[in-house]
């Protein structure tokens, strides 16, 4: 064996470089367990430049309304982008009961999980207290089931700019991290009261390609005789790509990402959906099913993988009102 080839073997193994650089300033908020700093200036100028490319409208099939970027996210600063958010954002694994047939049954959810942002009854003041939207007076936290989270600045500046591409405002942020081809979210749609009809959401990929399925709602044979079952639709969502559901496609369809197996299963994939709540209802639910009670995971890049740390969870209560999945 070569000398080289002998000093590489017996090199220790440092953990691969950070592919942004940090900036010294954070958002904090008492509900945060840590600090979440700004987003690199660097990606910051990026953003100016989206979409990277033009969407493309997808409303050829029976009731669906969408526009699909491919990417939306300028293709530099993707693989940063991810890196950043997955080792600056709290997340969390929420574990929670539902009642089924009379029977409890416990839930964990397959992904980790966090969220942002109030619903439109209220806001946060620059000094991160919550005030009522409409007369700017304080609203007491205890009107309140959980503790909610200002949208950081380095999501906001993304929300920011997915508000000027399409036109709608959102007031929450949802973020998921699939660690590996395990993680999942079974089909269901995001049709709840709380968005109002036709909610527009706007859904970002950053990481590993998944498979987005999509199938329309069982449509009842007496409707419309003639009425096709448009089949199910799979996008397969890379780094950077951006998926705006508008219309009826809520109500009318499911979606999911299945797990799954084979070479890339084992890399981490985020999604972040910006959404908008009208009413508190919403607020409560969104801590209670990305939040919860548990523990705080945060990314350790020497394992390279998420860790339970001590803090608590925000949300007061487990006792669930509606179940979303089984693993
Ligand atoms: O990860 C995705 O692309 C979809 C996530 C999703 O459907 C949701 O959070 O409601
Ligand atoms: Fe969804």
């Amino acid at each position: 064996m070569k000398r080289g080839a002998l000093d590489t073997f017996f090199k220790p193994i440092t953990p691969k470089k950070v592919k942004y650089e940090t900036t010294a300033n954070a958002s904090s908020h008492t509900s945060y367990p840590f600090p979440i700093p700004h987003l690199p200036i660097s990606f910051k100028e990026q953003l100016g430049f989206v979409p990277a490319e033009e969407g493309v409208p997808m409303n050829d099939f029976l009731d669906l309304d969408l526009v699909y970027y491919q990417p939306y996210i300028p293709p530099a600063i993707t693989a940063g982008l991810f890196e950043f958010l997955r080792q600056e954002l709290p997340f969390y694994r929420v574990q929670y009961t539902i009642t089924r047939f009379g029977k409890k049954t416990d839930i964990n959810t397959p992904r980790f999980t966090t969220v942002f942002g109030i619903d439109d009854t209220c806001r946060f003041d620059q000094s991160g207290d919550i005030v009522d939207a409409q007369t700017g007076k304080k609203v007491e936290a205890s009107k309140f089931k959980c503790e909610p989270r200002p949208i950081p600045q380095c999501l906001d500046e993304l929300r920011k700019i997915t508000e000027g591409t399409t036109g709608d405002t959102f007031n929450f942020c949802l973020v998921n991290y699939y660690a590996d081809g395990k993680d999942s979210i079974s089909y269901h749609s995001d049709n709840e009261r709380f968005l109002g009809p036709n909610p527009t959401i706007a859904s970002f990929t950053l990481g590993a390609k998944r498979d987005f399925l999509m199938k329309h709602k069982p449509i009842a044979p007496k409707e419309d005789e003639t009425t096709l079952d448009p089949g199910q639709i799979k996008l397969p969502l890379a780094s950077g790509d951006m998926v705006l559901m508008r219309g009826k496609t809520q109500s009318m369809w499911l979606h999911s990402i299945p797990k799954r197996a084979g070479v890339d299963a084992n890399k981490g994939r985020i999604n972040i959906t910006f959404r908008k709540a009208l009413v508190r209802g919403g607020t409560e639910n969104y801590y209670q099913y990305n939040v919860g009670t548990g523990g705080v995971y945060r990314w350790d890049a020497k394992q390279e993988k998420m860790v339970l740390g001590e803090k608590q969870g925000a949300a007061k209560s487990i006792e669930a009102v509606k179940g979303e999945e089984t693993t």
